[in-house]
């Protein structure tokens, strides 16, 4: 077993005993700033901070498939890759791109993510898109502030942003065709110091979630198209900065159906999965790579990024079982 550091991830490959090729399985590693409420005596001692998407899941699951090939290892060679910053900036494409990961030589590469709502017993997939293309999305508006009395004279921000906030959604409703799809979502607004004055300036801090990376280009256009007139409208000025950007997760269609023959016969059910608007920079590796994701279903009634999300923990055995009999199958 060889392994080897990257940034905060690892690579740790096992020679196979007659390699022809390798197999590449992937976790990610990170977490994001929720405040764990699970009420677990293993909780994150992080305060403010938990996995709250299933990345400690993912890992354990890997070290139990690591563990199990480091004893009896297969033919092919296998490749663990560790990948730190899936939640954000991304770690994905920095480490496909690194000459670590490319010293590996991949032939296949997949992923599993939990999936709160599929039944312990259960995974799940589909051939071609399974996951979103995702933009981060930082809007700033700068104005003019002044007292709350006063508002003519005054450039509001507050107004600005929250004008924007409703209209933008008809950037999906009027400009997206109906038969595609998209979302723009806000998850912070800031703005403001006290009640009785006007504000300077605003961020909004959200999301764009697509089906294809034309539909992103498309989105994009018509929000700055938008800020354009509501700098003309509210007399300011707004900058947005797009943050990380996820390409979308698109899986090769014979390894999908293989995934399906090799864990029906260890007695696992297979659902063929919808697309979602989740994102994952998993779909980085894909784009290089042929392979695939699945979804493994964990039965939690908290959804992911929540600060209850309780995934089963039968269903460790279950993904453990799911990737081996890939890696034996494939
Ligand atoms: C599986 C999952 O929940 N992934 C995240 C990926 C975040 C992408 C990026 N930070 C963004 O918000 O656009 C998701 O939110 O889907």
């Amino acid at each position: 077993m060889q392994i080897t550091t990257w940034h905060t991830g690892l690579f740790v490959f096992v020679k196979g005993k007659q390699p022809r090729r390798t197999i590449a399985y992937r976790t990610d590693i990170d977490g994001l700033p929720i405040q764990e409420q699970t009420g677990y005596s293993f909780s994150s001692t992080h305060a403010g901070n938990m996995h709250a998407c299933g990345h400690d899941f993912h890992m354990t699951i890997a070290l139990g498939v690591l563990h199990t090939l480091s004893k009896h290892p297969v033919d092919d060679n296998v490749l663990f890759v560790f990948q730190p910053a899936e939640e954000g900036p991304g770690g994905a494409q920095p480490m496909l791109a690194s000459k670590e990961f490319q010293s590996f030589h991949v032939d296949m590469i997949f992923a599993l993510h939990i999936a709160p709502e599929l039944p312990v017993g259960t995974v799940s997939s589909k051939e071609g898109l399974l996951f979103a293309n995702t933009s981060e999305l930082f809007i700033d508006f700068i104005g003019q502030g002044g007292h709350a009395a006063y508002p003519h004279v005054t450039k509001d921000m507050v107004v600005a942003a929250s004008t924007f906030v409703t209209q933008m959604q008809q950037i999906i409703s009027r400009k997206i065709d109906p038969l595609d799809s998209g979302v723009i979502s806000i998850g912070k607004v800031t703005s403001g110091t006290v009640q009785n004055i006007i504000a300077e300036q605003a961020r909004l801090e959200g999301t764009i979630r697509t089906l294809s990376p034309e539909t992103m280009q498309l989105i994009k256009k018509e929000l700055e198209q938008m800020m354009r007139g509501f700098e003309l409208t509210y007399d300011c000025s707004i900058k947005v900065d797009y943050g990380a950007n996820y390409y979308q997760v698109y899986n090769t269609k014979p390894y999908v159906d293989q995934f399906q023959q090799a864990v029906q016969k260890e007695g696992i059910t297979f659902q063929t999965a919808s697309q979602a608007m989740t994102g994952e920079d998993f779909g980085y590796f894909l784009k290089e790579i042929p392979g695939f994701m699945f979804w493994l279903g964990v039965d939690s009634p908290y959804g992911l990024h929540h600060s209850q999300l309780t995934p089963k923990e039968d269903a460790l055995t279950v993904g453990v079982n799911a990737v081996l009999a890939m890696i034996h199958h494939v």
